[in-house]
């Protein structure tokens, strides 16, 4: 309940108090305090600050080290090269701080200062295709974005803008109108409920057949573009046979998801289509205020810096030159609807980067037109692409889009190889849990372990590597700490202060407490993989103390016990961080 102020936050504190004391004019300046791996922290805001006033950094520096209060927190400081301070803290100190977080169960991770209500636009497949690798990254970061802001305190609400919309959908209703008993098989019973897949295999089957018409006979395209024309009108025979297209989808959607260990709920499923009835308005809105010209038929929204390869101008169309709407005029009303309705302060889109100038004039319209404004922003957080092992887009051997069933599946396979490999005494339903788990875990955490904005390369041999940056690896780190927690029976973890503390125990310890700022900069900046290093190296950093101090066979007894205190934080530390990256941690492995 309690938020534990860090070590770092305390040192920090001291070092500007002293600072302001022997440099008044310099008011609250920040003394520039990080970690360092010479002593604990390293200050060095005092260079900076002699250079401005003109004095000597050596000099501000002794002055800040002979005003710093003598207490439990600090063990020893001293100047050092051009005018840094060197600061270690006590022992004590480190282990107070870690037993505060121990006892939270935030681990006193404290909530945003100022939380507001965040919508997020991710994992937005289309509706009668296959998914691919890049609904996968959308979903994967998104779905942590997600965990990590409401960790935060902050109001998340989930929009999934699935492409359930346009003129694609004319051939498929037209087919299934004439071929009224091609999606029937769940209505009968409901046992005989589609799998996902199935329901996949019927809508590739669908889209084969009505293509295959579509491009063969002329009759047959009229009456599909004629179908275009009712969906659009709202024709409710037409709106029920592109509802069924609608579930047929939804079931495959939910079957992936489930399988990527993902909750996504059907009423923040909120596509395309849900938008319908605000296109008009929206038009009208962004014609009268002026930011939206006619020109050439079409309504336009133009950009001094958008410009076609001739030079001329490329326009935001928001509606076409015949009265349709397209994607933009789509997501011009979501962000009126997010803005007014849902009362969001922030609009997150996770969306591949390379829609990244569509949502930079779409966002700039909005703008533009004031539906975002200083109390209201939007940011897409563009993801890069995911690479075959050949360093270029992930395709199949015959140049198809891989589809992402097939991945997940594999990595699934894989990591059976390895769990059963390791795998002592686990049955086999077991050993089917504890695969999913890694494979999942495996492909997720590849994903959010390099920044979003970079393409990656999806390596199956790589992710489920037991040695080296991967979710295993975290996961074994997380297991073995476990079993020596159950080896321990009776013996409890308990902090004792007291103790002087193994250098791997300190770096360990310090370790785990700058968690709580870890999570702040991640939730602020919308970047994972910044939590995926800090557990990677949390790991390390546990693997090094594992290695150094014997835990069970320690020398005293509250020796022991302390050392079983810092395993069971940092799994503690491990778990909470894999739980927000949407990775599990079974006990044992
Ligand atoms: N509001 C949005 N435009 N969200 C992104 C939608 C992504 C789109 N359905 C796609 O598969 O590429």
């Amino acid at each position: 309940m309690a938020s534990v102020p860090s070590l770092a936050a305390s040192v920090h504190q001291r070092v500007a108090d002293a600072l302001s004391a022997a440099l008044p004019e310099a008011g609250s300046a920040d003394p520039l305090l990080r970690r360092s791996d010479r002593a604990d922290f390293q200050a060095n805001g005092m260079l900076a600050l002699a250079k401005k006033l003109k004095g000597n950094p050596r000099e501000l520096a002794s002055q800040v080290v002979a005003g710093l209060p003598a207490d439990d927190l600090l063990a020893e400081v001293e100047v050092s090269g051009p005018g840094f301070l060197n600061i270690k803290v006590t022992d004590e100190a480190i282990v107070r701080t870690l037993a505060a977080r121990a006892a939270d169960d935030r681990l006193g991770v404290p909530y945003a200062e100022n939380p507001g209500t965040t919508v997020i636009d991710y994992a937005q497949p289309n509706v009668a295709k296959e998914m691919h690798v890049g609904h996968l990254r959308s979903a994967v970061i998104g779905d942590a974005v997600v965990q990590i802001l409401e960790f935060a305190g902050e109001t998340v609400v989930r929009r999934h803008h699935i492409g359930d919309w346009g003129t694609q959908f004319g051939m498929l209703i037209q087919y299934l109108e004439e071929h009224p008993h091609e999606l029937d098989h769940r209505a009968s019973s409901p046992d005989t409920a589609a799998s996902g897949e199935e329901a996949m295999s019927n809508l590739n089957r669908l889209y084969k057949a009505s293509r295959a018409l579509f491009d063969s006979d002329e009759e047959f395209k009229t009456r599909a573009r004629r179908r275009v024309v009712d969906l659009q009108a709202g024709d409710p025979k037409t709106l029920a046979l592109w509802q069924k297209f609608v579930d047929e989808s939804k079931i495959y959607f939910y079957s992936v998801f489930d399988k990527l260990d993902m909750e996504i709920r059907d009423p923040d499923v909120v596509g395309e289509s849900g938008y319908n009835d605000m296109l008009d308005e929206t038009c009208r809105l962004l014609e009268e205020s002026g930011v939206a010209v006619r020109s050439e038929g079409a309504l336009c929204v133009f950009f001094d810096d958008v410009k076609g390869p001739d030079g001329n101008p490329v326009p935001l169309i928001v509606r076409k030159s015949d009265g349709g709407y397209g994607y933009a005029a789509t997501d011009l009303s979501a962000i009126r609807d997010r803005v007014q309705n849902l009362h969001a302060s922030t609009l997150l889109y996770v969306v591949d980067a390379r829609q990244s100038l569509h949502f930079r004039m779409v966002f700039e319209t909005a703008r533009r037109i004031g539906w975002l404004n200083d109390k209201v922003h939007a940011v897409q957080l563009a993801f890069g692409t995911v690479l075959g092992k050949d360093g270029k887009p992930f395709k199949t051997r015959e140049g198809e889009t891989v589809r992402l069933v097939d991945l997940l599946d594999e990595a699934i396979e894989r990591a059976a190889t390895v769990v059963r490999e390791k795998a002592q005494d686990l049955t086999e339903a077991e050993i089917a849990e504890r695969s999913a788990q890694v494979g999942i875990g495996a492909v997720k955490y590849a994903d959010l372990s390099t920044s979003a904005s970079r393409d990656y390369k999806f390596d199956l041999d790589q992710m489920v590597s037991l040695n080296g940056d991967t979710s295993v690896y975290l996961q074994y780190a997380y297991a073995r700490i476990q079993s020596i927690l159950r080896k321990a029976g009776d013996v409890r973890p308990v902090a004792h202060p007291g103790l002087e503390l193994a250098p791997a125990e300190r770096a360990l310890g310090l370790h785990i407490d700058e968690f709580a700022e870890t999570l702040r900069g991640v939730a602020e900046t919308y970047e994972p993989h910044k939590l995926a290093a800090y557990l990677y190296q949390l790991a390390s950093h546990y693997t090094t103390f594992y290695d150094q101090c014997p835990v069970l066979k320690a020398d005293t007894p509250q020796t022991v016990e302390n050392r079983l205190f810092l395993c069971a934080l940092t799994a503690r530390t491990l778990h909470q961080g894999m739980d927000l990256l949407g990775i599990r941690t079974p006990e044992r492995l």
